[in-house]
């Protein structure tokens, strides 16, 4: 009613550690129906929502009191259950952010300027340590070593748990950035565990991990691409820097390796630089997320073909 929604909107909200809305294993049990509205309040408030999308806060107010009156009194699927979905998504969303936020800032660190077959080639100190996806190996161990230099721990309060968790994204994103992941068949969601088919459910439920990862592992691959979306003057000046930075490998794999080095890293065909990017557009960026977004694997040997000319 009026008054009611006028009332929330003059209370005063508790912060989320208050409602323990971080917490995974969190309990609704004790809160009253109108503590569990402003939990609402300060979930929106916390995640900006109310400033970055100009909501009108008397507005927020009655539409969750709107929204919770328009559940039954049903024994399960009732506003208590709505309100603990939206707690779980607030819990896993802020730290799989902060752990993605971080992974993107961290995902290409120390890198040279050359990519993971040059390091196999040239038997780089790093190839030695890591013979798949080197250099993501290699970028996931210096943003680990950052994250625990002194002076540098931001995760230091996280809980043993959070942390660990946030790790394990960090991992799942910064090694999912190698393209040769993003096109690998292992990485679709399979629903065929280790002893032969399991059943419908089950398979939904443990593709359920599976289908966070591809989503994460999805997002970080549109974002490390997403210069090729950007208006034709900033696309144009990335293809040049990154044709700068193969080129430079070419000419490395030439003097060093005695190698000739494929078409995207050879400057002797620099002139064919435009069909090149109409190619990487087309296979990589289009079909990529085509073949990601329905998780559904094309042949591999397109893929393949279609990854040489990426790297
Ligand atoms: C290291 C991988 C970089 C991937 N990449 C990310 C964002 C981009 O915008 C672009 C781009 N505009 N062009 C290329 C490209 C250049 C020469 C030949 C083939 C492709 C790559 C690219
Ligand atoms: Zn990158």
């Amino acid at each position: 009613s009026l008054d009611d929604a006028h009332r929330l909107r003059t209370l005063r909200i508790p912060s989320s550690a208050h409602f323990k809305l971080h917490d995974l294993e969190f309990d609704d049990i004790e809160m009253s129906d109108e503590e569990t509205v402003r939990a609402c309040l300060r979930m929106f408030l916390d995640l900006d929502f109310v400033e970055r999308f100009h909501i009108d806060y008397g507005v927020l107010c009655r539409w969750l009191l709107s929204v919770k009156k328009n559940y039954r009194n049903v024994a399960y699927h009732n506003w208590r259950h709505a309100f603990n979905v939206a707690q779980m998504m607030f819990a896993i969303l802020t730290l799989e952010c902060l752990a993605l936020i971080i992974g993107c800032l961290c995902h290409d660190l120390d890198h040279r300027g050359t990519n993971n077959s040059f390091q196999i080639k040239a038997s780089s100190p790093l190839a030695q340590l890591y013979s798949t996806s080197t250099m993501e190996h290699h970028h996931f161990d210096q943003c680990l070593m950052i994250l625990s230099s002194p002076g540098n721990q931001i995760l230091a309060n996280l809980s043993s748990e959070d942390y660990e968790k946030v790790v394990k994204v960090l991992e799942d994103a910064i090694l999912s950035t190698d393209l040769a992941v993003y096109f690998s068949s292992e990485r679709s969601v399979s629903v065929t565990g280790a002893s032969g088919p399991v059943s419908a459910m089950s398979a939904s439920w443990s593709s359920c991990g599976e289908r966070r990862g591809l989503l994460r592992a999805m997002l970080m691959t549109a974002c490390d691409l997403a210069a090729i979306t950007k208006p034709w003057p900033v696309e144009r000046r990335v293809a040049a820097l990154v044709a700068g930075e193969f080129f430079r490998q070419g000419d490395l794999e030439r003097q060093n390796l005695n190698l000739t080095p494929i078409d995207i890293m050879n400057r002797d065909k620099e002139d064919q630089l435009p069909a090149m990017q109409v190619k990487f557009i087309d296979t990589i960026c289009v079909c990529g997320a085509i073949t990601r977004a329905t998780a559904v694997v094309g042949p591999r040997e397109e893929q393949s073909s279609a990854l040489d000319r990426a790297e």
